[in-house]
């Protein structure tokens, strides 16, 4: 496909994302099955403009004055990828295949328009609903904020220490040029271009041998930040697919127990496979039951209880730009609800001097330091510090926890606190 039939189905694309409110994904898998043509570098290249259109959406619709889909791309195209006017009108030729010639009114935009003056929720690129949210997380660096939280993400690994080490990891991985990350000693990251395919690591042999997984740098440094020891007792409550809990093994060194379940056996059950290859053995996975009993035994018994909480994931809008936009108000009601279940239900399982290790991958207080401190209200006996003192010298650092963000660490958004029982 030439670059210009790329530009026309990304229009297409991101027309059925906004008008029949379509995931992104399932719009793409959609149009590639329709379109069986399309090469595997067109589908990639084509995906890359959506994705990057999605993230920039409201300041291209405000440089191009409408919010059409064709709109939206054509701005992308300027303000993501720095095409000037002339090129972009190359593209847009009205050719076979090409989107429509531009407009006067486009062409004019895509030369002068700027977003000076432009609301901090357009210039960040985040939905106008969460701009008081935003303003209480980072005032008059909001913007900013969303505006790294709106760039494309890199391909970060963590090395797994009972494997290898990075310098080993790194040799094997030589063909992608993987750099170390700046913060986590465990990191290594691979930069991707805009129109490249994400590398196929599923594939090489460093993964396959457990010697990497796939995780981002903010979320290897919220297991770091759990202070997981060799010989502890651990639970990691909210395990998912293992992410966290993979790190805290490698942190424990095979040594003590670290016991691993979540409240849904469909999100849990890729663990299994995961652990197998990473040479883990002191994790225990209780899958959970129809009455829940699978955790009862580990009443009173832990040093450490992971809570790395259901979210709104809006740390996470690099990697999925859609979901801010499909994000709804009552979603936040509803996890801080299920957030402070969660963590009143950890509180049993601690020995005395126990911690918890609360984690969101959000950016909004209502999940992350107004949770902790409606937990401290409830739990006297219980006091909260923000860990990694030194390791993120960028990082805002808060009374009841530290919060990692592209802008400031660039990682993806994290919150971390470690609640102490007294
Ligand atoms: C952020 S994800 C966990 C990601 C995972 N720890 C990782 O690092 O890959 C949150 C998880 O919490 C689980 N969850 C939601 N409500 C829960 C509850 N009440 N108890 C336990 N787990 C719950 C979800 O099923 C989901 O897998």
């Amino acid at each position: 496909m030439t670059p210009s039939a790329r530009l026309e189905a990304a229009i297409e694309i991101l027309t059925s994302i906004i008008s029949e409110r379509r995931p992104a994904p399932d719009a793409l898998k959609g149009w590639g099955q329709a379109h069986r043509f399309a090469g595997s570098g067109d589908r990639a290249a084509i995906g890359g403009l959506v994705y990057d259109a999605l993230r920039r959406k409201a300041s291209s619709a405000y440089l191009m004055g409408a919010d059409t889909p064709r709109a939206v791309v054509l701005g992308m195209l300027k303000r993501e990828r720095g095409l000037d006017g002339e090129a972009i009108a190359r593209l847009a030729s009205g050719g076979q295949y090409a989107p429509a010639a531009l407009s006067d009114d486009e062409r004019a935009r895509l030369d002068g328009a700027s977003l000076d003056g432009a609301p901090a929720h357009i210039a960040g690129d985040y939905p106008d609903w969460l701009d008081d949210a935003f303003a209480q997380s980072f005032g008059d660096q909001r913007a900013e904020e969303g505006a790294a939280l709106a760039s494309r993400a890199p391909l970060d690994l963590r090395v797994n220490t009972l494997k290898a080490d990075r310098e080993k990891a790194a040799a094997m991985l030589a063909d992608l040029k993987p750099e170390v990350t700046p913060w986590s000693p465990w990191g290594l990251r691979i930069a991707l271009a805009a129109d490249a395919k994400a590398p196929p690591i599923h594939a090489e042999p460093a993964f396959i041998k457990g010697f990497v997984e796939v995780q981002d740098e903010g979320s290897q440094l919220a297991a770091l930040f759990s202070g997981a020891k060799p010989g502890e007792q651990a639970l990691d409550l909210c395990a998912g697919a293992g992410g966290k809990t993979l790190a805290l093994a490698a942190m424990m060194e095979n040594k003590g127990q670290l016991f691993a379940t979540d409240d849904d056996k469909r999100r849990l059950a890729p663990i299994h496979e995961r652990l197998t290859r990473s040479g883990a053995r002191n994790v225990q996975v209780r899958t959970p039951k129809s009455v829940h009993t699978e955790i009862d035994d580990l009443q009173g018994r832990m040093d450490l209880v992971l809570i790395d909480a259901p979210c709104t994931g809006t740390g996470a809008w690099r990697r999925n730009p859609d979901a801010k936009w499909r994000m709804r108000p009552g979603a936040l009601e509803q996890r801080v609800k299920e957030q402070a279940d969660i963590l009143d239900r950890a509180v049993g399982f601690l020995k005395p001097g126990g911690r918890i290790v609360y984690i969101t991958c959000s950016l909004l207080d209502a999940e992350n330091g107004a949770q902790v401190r409606g937990f401290l209200a409830r739990h006297t006996d219980f006091t909260a510090a923000a860990p990694g003192e030194g390791v993120v010298p960028g990082a805002r650092r808060s009374a009841e926890g530290v919060l990692l963000t592209p802008q400031t660490t660039g990682t993806d958004g994290f919150f971390v606190s470690v609640l102490r029982h007294s």
